[in-house]
């Protein structure tokens, strides 16, 4: 078998679309576009870029989007007050604080501290807990958008086994949680998990989300399985690299995702999908 490539690019162009019609709908329906913030502190030129993406993509589809740059010796305290203006701030539909942050400052204490009406990442752990006990909110990106890319497959989840290697709160946990809604069987495996081999051989559904660049080796792959690809490695020549050997598990899956090209565009667009989102909500349209 050869996979079919799961088109993340072009899946998150549709994606784009949808969310820009939904804009023009609440802009004319509200007299103001949803707003999305985004906190950058420092320098990290990868971030940088990162959010300057952002901030285009949501101008794209007709929102208010502003990046906010705040210097690398920025206190807690500061990134507090900024964050507390921007809860209270009613144009303020979406915040996103870019991570990771510098060291001086406490990472949970900058999530508790967004509202979780305006949390469009869903790190916050009252929109995690939600995702847990089955009544979804606002749904981290990458998890959500990994979903958008299984259903464009045709996926069947319900009764397969799905196995999520990787266990962050930003990625792992909430894929999991929302694999077990989809009614999947499933496994959160992680580097630490014995003969990961054999438990990835068992899976309909894979997910790789560790951050190693080509941890999972083409015989892992169980013939016919949907393969989704969350890493992005940075190789030796600079080049983005998967946590997928992507060559070897092509000749067995029935989908995978190239990275880049993957699930990287679907996370950007699914975004702006939570920003309508949490748009429509706080006015009481969602
Ligand atoms: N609060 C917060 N929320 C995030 O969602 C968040 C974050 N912090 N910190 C950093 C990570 C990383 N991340 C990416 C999103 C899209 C691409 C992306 O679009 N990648 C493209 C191109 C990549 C390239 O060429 O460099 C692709 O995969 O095709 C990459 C990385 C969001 N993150
Ligand atoms: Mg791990």
């Amino acid at each position: 078998m050869t996979a079919q490539i799961l088109d993340g690019k072009a899946i998150a162009q549709k994606v784009r679309l949808e969310v820009r019609e939904g804009v023009a709908r609440f802009s004319a329906a509200h007299g103001r576009p949803p707003g999305l913030d985004v906190l950058l502190v420092g320098e990290d030129p990868a971030s940088v870029i990162y959010t300057r993406n952002k901030e285009k993509a949501s101008h794209e589809v007709g929102m208010r989007g502003r990046l906010h740059r705040l210097s690398a010796d920025t206190t807690e305290e500061e990134l507090l007050g900024k964050i507390a203006a921007l809860n209270t701030d009613p144009s303020v539909d979406g915040i996103l604080v870019q991570l990771p942050l510098p060291k001086q400052i406490r990472e949970a204490r900058v999530l508790d501290a967004v509202d979780p009406a305006k949390d469009v990442d869903g790190f916050h752990p009252v929109n995690a807990g939600l995702l847990a006990t089955g009544r979804p909110a606002l749904v981290p990106c990458t998890p959500k958008g990994s979903m958008r890319l299984l259903a464009e497959a045709g996926a069947h989840l319900a009764g397969a086994r799905a196995v999520v290697v990787g266990r962050s709160n930003i990625v792992g946990k909430p894929m999991a949680q929302l694999l077990l809604a989809a009614h999947a069987t499933v496994t959160l495996a992680h580097s630490r998990t014995r003969d990961l081999g054999a438990v990835c051989r068992e899976a309909d559904i894979l997910v790789a989300a560790v951050g190693r660049t080509r941890l999972i080796q083409g015989d892992w792959i169980k013939d016919g399985a949907i393969v989704i690809d969350v890493g992005m490695n940075r190789d030796d020549d600079g080049k983005l690299a998967g946590d997928v050997d992507f060559d070897a598990a092509r000749s067995r899956a029935s989908w995978i995702t190239p990275v880049p090209g993957g699930v990287g565009p679907m996370t950007i667009a699914t975004l702006l999908e939570n920003t309508l989102h949490a748009a429509r909500a706080r006015v009481g349209d969602g």
